[in-house]
Parts: C-alpha cells; structure tokens; sequence
C-alpha cells in the first residue's frame, strides 16, 4: 500500500481545490500487537510512576510548595531543556506533523525558522524579568505591574487553554492505541490520566522533570525506529527520496505573503514566532521551569538549549512524515514483522502526551493554590502542599472528562492544538507585552484589552472553523471509537479569493498569536490613554523593559567594539554571542536545506 498511494495522492494534491477524500482500510488492530509490544508499553507507564515514587521519598519529600512546585530552584539546565521541550510536544505533534507533511508536503518544516526569535526573545526579554522579580507563578507579574483584578483574569485564561488543550493531549495516544489494538478507548485515557495523576501529585516538580526526560528518549527512540525500519522498506535512502520527491512532497520556500494561505514562509516563520513567545515566554509551564532552575544563567542557557532539541523534535516528525503513507495504520502495518516496534511505537506516543499532562496537571495545581487560593486564605505550608496535591488531584479527572469532549469535536488535531494555542495563549502574550513594553498602560486598560484579545479570537476562530465547516478536514479517523471507519486524509484547502468578514474568517490560524495579541496590545493602549496612562514612575521597578535603552546600549557596542580582555562578564558575553552564532547558522541550515530540496525536485 505503498507506492501507488503516493501517485494517487499526488494526483489529487495537484489537482488543486479537492475535499477530503478517503481510504478505506481494514484495522482490525489485534494483528499488530504481541506479548512484547504488550509489555514495552506497561513498561513506560511502570518506569514513569517508579520516577514519581522515587521523588515522592527523596529529598524533602515533597512536603513543602517550594519543592512540589519549584524543585527547591535547584534544577540543571540538561534535563530543563528537554523537559522545556517534551511539555508542547504531545501525541498530537508526532501524528499530526507526519500527517501534515504527507498530506501537504515539507512546508511545514518552516516552523523551524520561528524557533529563532521564538526563543531567543523569551532568553533574553522574559526569563532575566521574570527571574529577577523572584516569581511565585507568572501571572504574579501581572499584579506587580497592574493590580490583583489583571492577575485572576490571566490565571483563569491560563486554566481554560491549558484544560481545553489536557483533552487533546490525553485523548490522541488514547485513540491510536485504540484504533491499532482495539484496546478499550476510554481504558486508555482513564489509565494514563490515572498513572499521570498520580506521579504528578506524589513526585512534584521534579518527577515531571524527570519523567520527561525518560519521555522524551522514548519518544525519539520510537520515532527514530520507525523512520529507520521505513526507510529500509522504501528500499534504502535513495530509493526513499526518489519516491517522496516523485511523489511531489519536497516543497521549496513559499514566500506568498497571503496571510490566509495556511502555511508559508510568513505564515510559519513570522506567525510562528508569536506562537512561540506566548509558548516559551508567558506560559506558566514553561516560566516554572525557567523559575526552578538555580541560576538565572542556567535558565537562560535552558531556553537556548531547547532550539536544538525542538530542531531534531521537527526533523523527526517531518522525516517521519515523508517515510510514511497513512501515519497510524502505515506505521502499524511496516512495523508488524518487527515484533515490539508496534508497542515501541504507541510507547513514544504515551510518552510525548504523559510529558505534556504531567506539565499541564503541575503548573495548574501551581497557579490554582498560588493565585487563586494563598492571596485569600493563609495555611500552613503542609496544608497549602497537600491541597497542591489534591488540585493535580482533580485536574487529573477534568482532563479525562476533557478528553470526552474532544471526542465530540471532529478536527485535525494539531490545527486545533495550534489554535487554542493562538486563540487563548495570544491575548494572554498580549496581555503581558503590554506590561513589558508600555509604561503608560494601566489597568483598565490591560482588562479591557485582555477581553478585545479574547473576543477577537474566538470571532475570528469560530468564525473561521464555521466557514470552513464544507470541506471540513480531518487528519486522522479522530471521531468514533468505531476502528473500522474510513479513514480521511486532508486535502489541501483552497478556495476563491474570500472578501469582507471572510477575509477575515479565512486568517491562517498560524496568525492567530500575532493578531490576537497585537488587538490586546492596540486596545489595552486605547483604553489607557482614554482612562489616564500610568506615569513613568508608578510603575513597580524591574517590571518593564527599557527597550530604548537596550536598543542605545546595543548601537553603542556594535559601534565600539570592546578591547579583548577576559573578565567573566567577557567570557559569560562571548559564550552568549557564540550560541547566537550557533543557532542563527543551524536556522540557516533549515532554509538552505529546503531551498536546495526545491532545485533538486
Ligand atoms: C508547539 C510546537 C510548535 C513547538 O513546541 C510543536 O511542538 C507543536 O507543533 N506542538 C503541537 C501541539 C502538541 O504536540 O501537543
Ligand atoms: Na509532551
């Protein structure tokens, strides 16, 4: 089922506006899975929850808030960045990408390019503030700066992504296992939401950690496997290359700057890199571990460490998604005559999604007791450590009962992934830029912003969903329990040219991030001018960013370059400078690499 599929597939790409269309198949499942693949999976729910209990009776025993939420701020940058890594990169991402990149070809790979600034700004703008305020959660910041009222209205934002995107995250590794087992569907979710749970609540802060970085060597074993035993099906590498360049799935640079056009260079590349800061900038799960680490170098360090674990991250969905036909059942049927690659596979599934619950379950408990609870009631720290248990407690059934819901949804997971992303996490970026860069917003301002942010996205998102209900694309049999649906393959979405309202509605959703919180910033603006700006000195020091002064400072030392010495502070710049270097080059690598793809093809 192989070759042919790819000319069949081609051939439909090529003749432009086309619904889905779909394959019929014969999951039955039960052939693909034996007493190995079996036991490899048990083994990465055992070895996770063998973490959690090893962190539960070390240490401090994870009797205070510091240690269960913090790590005790003593965490190394190594196992942070992965760990950085592993928390948005779910199931979602290692089906979804593969899926994107088969159905699409390689333009999604672009999304490289916005790691760049994506997380350079976030090393040097938000980690440094952030860190320097000595933060109990991030959304503190947002009291600092404005007043209490701003601070719950970014908690209660912040809950509401991050339980909406727990559903997808549980229920995707849920229903591939289901889809290529027949193991009961709701089994599934209810036995990782239960081991996820529970060594999130026992081990803290430092089992999540931890757990994923077991995770994520699973996750890259697995996907490795996979691409290597498919690469050897194709008939070797070159062999593999011809069929995926014949097939018409190399795309080079598309620099159309059409922003409804859902992937292109813009799109991905600048679009992204919005995405990215409300991801790697504001997003308590990602601020914790910037806050847990012991030195704000070493969190700094974290951050630009995570640009080349997420570079092979992508590299290997993509790969993955150019050696395979139909992600799951491909996957199953090349893998079936290795016997435990199957289980190996669906473990490196579980892996990417218990990384991201574990997280998610972790910075909710955190937020809950430390913005919503501790400001209005005083405890005791063993009482307020064990309420912080309980919270990860309840998450852990919300998310489950999460997961129904997005059984009832029918979209392509990681668009929808990347949308909440963009639809929640965008105002919410807004909101904290608008506290960073602008002295003069106060806070009706920041509230009233925050709300034009929200409204703003779910018009143009609901708005965009609906219009796009016709053609709706799905990318996985992700709407029944029943294995023996069709399966549908998304087709490329194109239609006339939309005008007016659905202009709009048509916004690539890689815009959501950008537009969402740039109607945050604008409106939070408006609303300070109207109502009295904030003055200069009213604002509590260390809470905004002088970006006059930086950018002064930063002429000033291009134009006089220093004299060499060898201070610290010299070597601490030069190391700094170095990394830039690095990781300005390997971005360089992500486009030359796919402009050369386009000359071959
Ligand atoms: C969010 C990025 C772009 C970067 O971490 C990527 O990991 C991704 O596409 N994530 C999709 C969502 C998910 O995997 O749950
Ligand atoms: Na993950």
């Amino acid at each position: 089922m192989t070759g042919g599929c790819y000319d069949e597939r081609s051939a439909r790409c090529a003749s432009g506006p086309a619904p889905c269309y779909t394959l019929s198949m014969d999951p039955t499942g039960q052939k693909y899975f034996t007493i190995i693949d079996y036991v490899i999976f048990a083994l990465l729910l055992v070895a996770s929850m063998a973490i959690g209990l090893y962190y539960a009776f070390t240490g401090g025993r994870q009797s205070t808030t510091q240690e269960f939420m913090y790590a005790d701020r003593s965490m190394k940058c190594l196992p942070l960045s992965l760990s950085l890594m592993a928390t948005f990169q779910s199931a979602v991402a290692i089906i979804g990408t593969p899926a994107e990149v088969y159905a699409n070809g390689t333009q999604y790979w672009f999304i490289g390019c916005c790691y760049i600034l994506g997380l350079l700004i976030p090393a040097h703008i938000f980690i440094p503030m952030f860190y320097r305020l000595h933060l109990t959660s991030v959304y503190q910041y947002l009291e600092l700066r404005f007043c209490k009222a701003v601070r719950i209205c970014g908690t209660v934002t912040f809950i509401f992504q991050m339980v909406v995107y727990m559903g997808v995250g549980i229920y995707t590794p849920a229903l591939a296992l289901n889809a290529v087992t027949g193991f009961h569907l709701w089994g599934a979710v209810l036995a990782t939401g239960l081991v996820c749970t529970l060594y999130t609540a026992l081990g803290g802060l430092k089992a999540v950690v931890w757990t994923d970085v077991f995770q994520t060597v699973v996750m890259f074993t697995g996907q490795l496997a996979v691409i290597i035993v498919g690469v050897h099906q194709a008939g070797g590498l070159s062999d593999a290359w011809v069929k995926v360049r014949d097939g018409g799935r190399i795309s080079g640079i598309d620099l159309n700057p059409d922003p409804t056009v859902r992937h292109t260079f813009w799109t991905l590349g600048v679009g992204g890199v919005f995405l990215m800061l409300s991801l790697y900038g504001v997003n308590q799960a990602q601020v914790q571990r910037y806050l847990s680490s012991r030195t704000e170098k070493e969190a700094v360090m974290s951050c630009y460490m995570v640009f080349p674990c997420l570079q092979v991250a992508l590299m290997l969905s993509c790969l993955m998604g150019l050696v395979m036909f139909m992600v799951l059942y491909f996957v199953m049927d090349m893998l079936q005559n290795f016997p435990g690659l199957p289980g190996l596979f669906v473990a490196c599934l579980f892996s990417a999604s218990l990384s991201t619950i574990s997280s998610a379950f972790n910075s909710l408990a955190t937020v809950t007791m430390v913005d919503l609870i501790k400001p209005h009631y005083s405890m005791t720290e063993a009482r307020a450590t064990l309420l912080s248990k309980m919270l990860a407690l309840s998450y852990g059934i919300i998310c489950v009962a999460m997961a129904y819901v997005v059984h009832l949804m029918n979209s392509s997971v990681l668009q929808a992934a990347l949308s909440i992303f963009g639809m929640v996490g965008g105002p919410l970026l807004g909101l904290f830029c608008l506290g960073i860069f602008f002295p003069c917003a106060n806070s009706i301002g920041a509230v009233a912003g925050l709300a034009a942010g929200l409204v703003m996205a779910f018009w143009v998102g609901i708005g965009g969903f609906l219009s796009r209900m016709p053609s709706s694309v799905q990318v996985l049999p992700f709407n029944s329990t029943n294995t023996s649906e069709n399966i549908t393959v998304p087709a490329v979405i194109d239609a006339a040219r939309p005008a007016g309202l659905n202009g709009l509605y048509s916004l690539s959703y890689m815009w959501y991030s950008a537009l969402n919180s740039s109607t945050v910033v604008l409106i939070g603006l408006i609303i300070s001018f109207m109502t009295g700006p904030t003055k200069g000195d009213d604002v509590a020091s260390g809470t905004v960013y002088p970006v006059m002064r930086t950018a002064q400072s930063l002429l000033h030392k291009l134009v006089k370059p220093s004299a060499c010495c060898t201070s610290p502070e010299h070597t601490v710049r030069w190391s700094y400078g170095f990394t830039v270097k690095c990781i300005v080059a390997l971005g360089h690598f992500n486009v030359v690499k796919l402009l050369l793809a386009d000359r071959w093809s």
